[in-house]
């Protein structure tokens, strides 16, 4: 008997521990769940950017959060920016959402394996944003113009801090959507990735503005296997990138996405006019001498389209073998092809095919329909994929007269002809 009363007693024990132990783990679920819920709500509000819908998120800086506002230029200088850093010679402000995602905190940055070098006009920002629905690829979607402008910042600017910029959140707002326009003008990727900051000396939910500044980590890390892209369309014209990029890298793959000379000209002609409506006519800016139809080469215009001069200087360093040349045109009426093309170059699954594309009839070009980071189709941007103004028949038949020698030399060299005659 009093055997079997000190077993009910020590059973009895038993299970008070038990129950007192499942209480003090249920509450440690509980205070963890409560713990992540608070700490990660600052860090979840997903903003949706201006014009295209898509959420994006920032990475915040604790360390850099003693600036304010007014030390905007101390923080560009921490990050390596300065107010240099942009505008963008090519406007090209028709990134898509940005590699923002979970997949940023994992993997390193690298440097990138491959650069779509050119040409401005080509189709650059088509094919980067085509390449970026791959899984395997991680690409910094503004353009870093380290082999041209940034070369002195150092290779560990282009590397960590390549894509950095400044977020300053100017206005107040509330739930959730702050009053946007936040960002630095010079820094074009800034604008399509906001996030709201608890505002006020509280930091009371609901109110959001002012007096924080943030910054938004774009180039992506990438995880083995992975591979890093940039696109900055001016190297292939720049006399020092090659040189600088083979002392980088001998391996880098470089991509050219060439057009007819004459057509993207005419685009290059369009994006300058576009900014800058009192421009003279493309006819004025393509003849130096009018009567005698004598073509200005130093146009920029003009002489971005002389591909075999400008290959020629990268060939001093790089062999054909570690170039793709993509034609623009085909980008366009059969964008699955191109990138079946460059897919294989790339050593990636054939995995970007015409199942990803659809042709929007009233932006008269392929969209994709599932960009990355998003599940609705998008087209690129209205400055994509633009009307051009009439130019009369003449003047493009001379372009084109001229241009003729030097397609004929570009596909001697690249083994490919591209039609342009
Ligand atoms: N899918 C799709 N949608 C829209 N536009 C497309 C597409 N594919 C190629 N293109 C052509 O890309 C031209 C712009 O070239 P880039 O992106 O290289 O321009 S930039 O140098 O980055 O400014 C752009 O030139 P314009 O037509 O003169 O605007 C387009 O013709």
């Amino acid at each position: 008997m009093g055997c079997s009363r000190w077993t009910l007693g020590f059973n009895l024990g038993h299970l008070k521990a038990q129950s007192k132990l499942s209480v003090f783990f249920t509450m440690i679920i509980i205070f963890t769940y409560l713990f992540y819920s608070l700490t990660g709500y600052c860090d979840s509000i997903p903003v949706y950017d201006q014009p295209t819908g898509y959420p994006n998120k920032i990475n915040y800086r604790p360390e850099l959060s003693h600036l304010r506002q007014s030390d905007a230029h101390e923080r560009t200088q921490l990050v390596g920016l300065d107010r240099v850093h942009s505008p963008q010679p090519n406007d090209d402000t028709e990134q898509g959402p940005g590699n923002m995602s979970s997949a940023d905190n994992f993997g390193s940055k690298k440097f990138p394996q491959t650069i779509i070098i050119g040409v401005k006009k080509g189709g650059t920002r088509a094919l980067l944003e085509f390449l970026r629905v791959h899984p395997d690829v991680r690409a910094v979607g503004a353009e870093p113009h380290f082999f041209d402008r940034f070369y002195d910042k150092g290779l560990e600017w282009y590397r960590s801090a390549l894509g950095e910029c400044l977020l300053t959140v100017i206005q107040g707002g509330t739930n959730h959507k702050p009053a946007t326009g936040c960002w630095v003008p010079e820094a074009h990727q800034c604008a399509r990735a906001t996030k709201a900051v608890p505002f006020g000396p509280n930091r009371q939910k609901g109110s959001y503005g002012v007096h924080e500044i943030q910054y938004q980590d774009l180039m992506p890390r990438t995880l083995e296997g992975q591979i890093t892209m940039e696109k900055t369309p001016s190297y292939f014209v720049t006399k020092e990138a090659p040189l600088r990029l083979f002392q980088l890298s001998r391996d880098t793959k470089l991509i050219v996405v060439v057009r007819d000379p004459v057509t993207r000209a005419v685009s290059d002609y369009t994006q300058t006019l576009s900014k800058q409506p009192g421009l003279p006519s493309f006819q004025s800016l393509a003849f130096r001498n009018s009567t005698a139809r004598l073509i200005d080469t130093s146009w920029s215009a003009v002489r971005i389209g002389i591909y075999a001069k400008h290959l020629e200087n990268w060939l001093q360093y790089f062999p054909l073998s570690r170039f793709l040349f993509v034609s623009g045109e085909r980008l366009v009426t059969d964008p699955a092809g191109e990138m079946a093309r460059v897919q294989d170059f790339l050593g990636l699954k054939r995995v970007v095919t015409d199942k990803h594309f659809y042709f929007n009839q009233t932006k008269g070009f392929p969209c994709l329909k599932k960009p990355e980071g998003s599940s609705r189709p998008r087209c690129l941007g209205k400055s994509k994929g633009r009307p051009h103004p009439q130019i009369s028949p003449e003047v493009l038949l001379r372009l084109r007269e001229f241009y003729r020698p030097f397609n004929m030399k570009f596909y001697q060299m690249t083994g490919h002809d591209f039609g342009w005659d």
